[in-house]
């Protein structure tokens, strides 16, 4: 594998009695758009908060642009950027400040600060709004806001939880232009989803993640093939869904099946099923 950007080894995070994380191994290679799926309570929010530094595990290692995020933790912070599933822009605060705050706590110089919020605002279309209390931004535009700040000390590796959770399917493409655009200039991404769509369009792996582990990890094309091209599902919604490689062996079980059955290509959410038994958003 090329250069790793992001790295857990056997990592495990127990909340008393809760195993949370029982050994997670993951590796994330510089470059890539990586996404992270997994049913509720699987373990994702706790291995971000771990390699964003907010928690610390029970046992393990985890890396992040090659520090320790335990024992090298502000470096580790200094080279990401983190954008969190809820909204947390200063609304009193302008665009602007809310920008320039972030600049100040990552000790940017003032010259570089102000030259980068410039180009961020013109990167996440907010240059005119940059006066505007951020209060009076729509979900949409807070969300760019928050990618700007993220974004704006230059790290080499961005983290996103859920980052169109709740925007509608234009806003949510023009955030998904946002990270193709930055992954493009050369940022690392991992991003967690509810959404099988967001991971089929925008990630070049996935990592489906259930009762703290990976279970299963590729292209989402490759994901597909190993659980095969084609689903046969009862058409009264009753059984087992079963997979196939070929459209012909689909049918051919179909044909020998006792209630009615669809055939229909199959998709991330097929394969996200048969590996937990759950679906992504219950
Ligand atoms: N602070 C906490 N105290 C106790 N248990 C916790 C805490 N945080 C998480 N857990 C438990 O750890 C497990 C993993 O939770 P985590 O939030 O990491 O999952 P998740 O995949 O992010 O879920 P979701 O999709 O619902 O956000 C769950 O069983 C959860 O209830």
């Amino acid at each position: 594998m090329a250069e790793i950007a992001i790295e857990t080894i056997d990592l495990t995070k127990n909340y008393g009695r809760v195993q949370a994380l029982r050994g997670l191994n993951l590796r994330v290679a510089k470059g890539e758009i990586y996404g992270f799926l997994g049913p509720n309570g699987a373990g994702k929010t706790t291995t971000c908060r771990i390699l964003t530094t907010l928690t610390k595990p029970n046992a393990g290692q985890a890396r992040v642009s090659g520090f320790d995020v335990i024992s090298q933790g502000p470096q580790a912070k200094n080279g990401m950027g983190v954008v969190a599933q809820h909204t947390n822009v200063d609304g009193e605060l302008s665009v602007y400040h809310n920008l320039k705050l972030h600049g100040m706590l990552h000790k940017m110089p003032a010259s570089q600060r102000e030259a980068r919020i410039d180009e961020m605002l013109e990167f996440v279309g907010l240059a005119q709004r940059r006066s505007s209390p951020a209060r009076q931004l729509s979900g949409g535009l807070k969300r760019r806001l928050m990618i700007a700040r993220a974004l704006l000390h230059g790290p080499s590796v961005l983290f996103l939880d859920e980052p169109t959770v709740g925007l509608d399917a234009q806003t949510r493409r023009r955030i998904w232009e946002l990270i193709r655009q930055s992954n493009r200039a050369g940022v690392t991404i991992m991003l967690t989803t509810h959404y099988i769509e967001e991971a089929e369009n925008l990630c070049q792996r996935v990592g489906i993640i259930d009762g703290g582990r990976i279970i299963a990890e590729g292209a989402p094309a490759e994901l597909l093939a190993k659980a095969g091209r084609f689903v046969v599902e009862p058409s009264d919604g009753q059984g087992q869904s079963r997979f196939f490689e070929t459209r012909r062996l689909a049918a051919d079980h179909a044909a020998s099946m006792e209630q009615n059955a669809t055939i229909r290509r199959a998709n991330l959410e097929d394969v996200f099923i048969s590996l937990t038994g759950k679906k992504v958003r219950p």
